[in-house]
């Protein structure tokens, strides 16, 4: 277990039960221990859910998600945190004002929505309590692009759009916010290339990868928000945290393509060996330049 001043490691999850082991917290779980990190889950719902659909989900009282989290923080306690499928409003407040208690540091929010089968996984009016309550507490908030689109209230079409998104959800609270691109569309169908925008309150980065021509994509989103939990909780500053995120989400697709769990979309394969930063994520800069954001030198990190 990675040790930190001979400490044990510990990150936690809030998060939903995905019965097929793709997302969710089983997702969680798996990528804090590829990390090497010590986890612990507080569920907020559990799903009866598999490879192609959601057939059913079983909220837990806001009393009952409280009690979970008084039981790991006053005795486990965590180095870093992270937020998925919330499913209503009074889970979120519950969420929030324990944070906020018991002074957690390094947040991650996954403002998990709508699974990749189509189904709703957070109540239309908890959107508004999530951003009230919860992204003022955020350090990074990790949306992918629908998500983000609901959050800003308008369509996310082009890179600048994209660029004004960011900047418009970190005014809304989060340290940093990063746009991830897996449903990103160029022409006639999804693009060549997977571009996941980080904007830090002040500077833009992108990460870029080739997409992964795959199906195996169910739980990309919790394991790539795990994966940076994990490396915030490891002491990683925000960008290597982020590379390494991507890198672990890449290997983990690429070792599921020929696997054969499930007929929809499959779970990827969380059992890759981590890279931490070794600058093999290609990422590239921005400056400001008139009135707008030019793309600028290639950084490894
Ligand atoms: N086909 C792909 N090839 C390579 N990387 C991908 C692919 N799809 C998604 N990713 C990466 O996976 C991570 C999650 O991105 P995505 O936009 O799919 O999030 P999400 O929609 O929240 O995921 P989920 O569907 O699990 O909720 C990002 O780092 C993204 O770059
Ligand atoms: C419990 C739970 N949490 C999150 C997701 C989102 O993952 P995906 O978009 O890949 O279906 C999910 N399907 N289930």
């Amino acid at each position: 277990m990675y040790l930190n001043n001979g400490s044990v490691v510990r990150a936690m999850t809030i998060a939903g039960s995905d019965s097929g082991g793709g997302a969710g917290i089983q997702a969680d779980l798996k990528t804090f221990a590829a990390f090497d990190v010590y986890g612990s889950s507080c569920i907020t719902a559990l799903t009866a859910q598999n490879t192609l659909d959601v057939l059913g989900i079983m909220e837990m009282t806001p009393e009952f998600v409280q009690l979970q989290l008084q039981s790991i923080l006053d005795d486990i306690g965590t180095h870093a945190l992270k937020t998925g499928m919330l499913s209503n409003e009074n889970i979120i407040h519950v969420v929030a004002q324990t944070l906020q208690q018991y002074k957690i540091t390094n947040i991650v929010v996954d403002p998990v929505m709508i699974s990749k089968s189509g189904k709703s996984l957070l109540s239309y009016s908890a959107i508004q309590a999530m951003k009230e309550q919860l992204l003022p507490l955020a350090d990074i908030l990790t949306p992918n692009l629908p998500e983000a689109e609901t959050l800003c209230g308008y369509p996310i079409t082009t890179f600048e759009q994209c660029l004004q998104a960011a900047q418009d959800l970190a005014s809304l609270g989060p340290r940093i916010v990063i746009i991830k691109g897996g449903h990103a569309n160029e022409g006639d169908g999804p693009s060549s290339h997977v571009v996941d925008l980080v904007f830090d309150g002040e500077n833009f980065t992108s990460f870029h990868s080739p997409r992964i021509p795959s199906h195996k994509t169910h739980g990309t989103g919790c394991t790539f928000s795990a994966a940076i939990t994990a490396g915030l909780a490891r002491g990683m500053n925000f960008l290597n945290a982020i590379a390494s995120a991507k890198s672990f989400v890449q290997d983990a697709i690429e070792a599921a393509t020929d696997w054969d769990v499930g007929n929809g979309y499959g779970p990827t394969n969380h059992s890759v060996a981590i890279r931490i930063a070794e600058g093999v994520v290609a990422g590239y800069s921005y400056i400001r330049k008139d009135g707008g954001w030019m793309r600028c030198e290639e950084i490894s990190v």
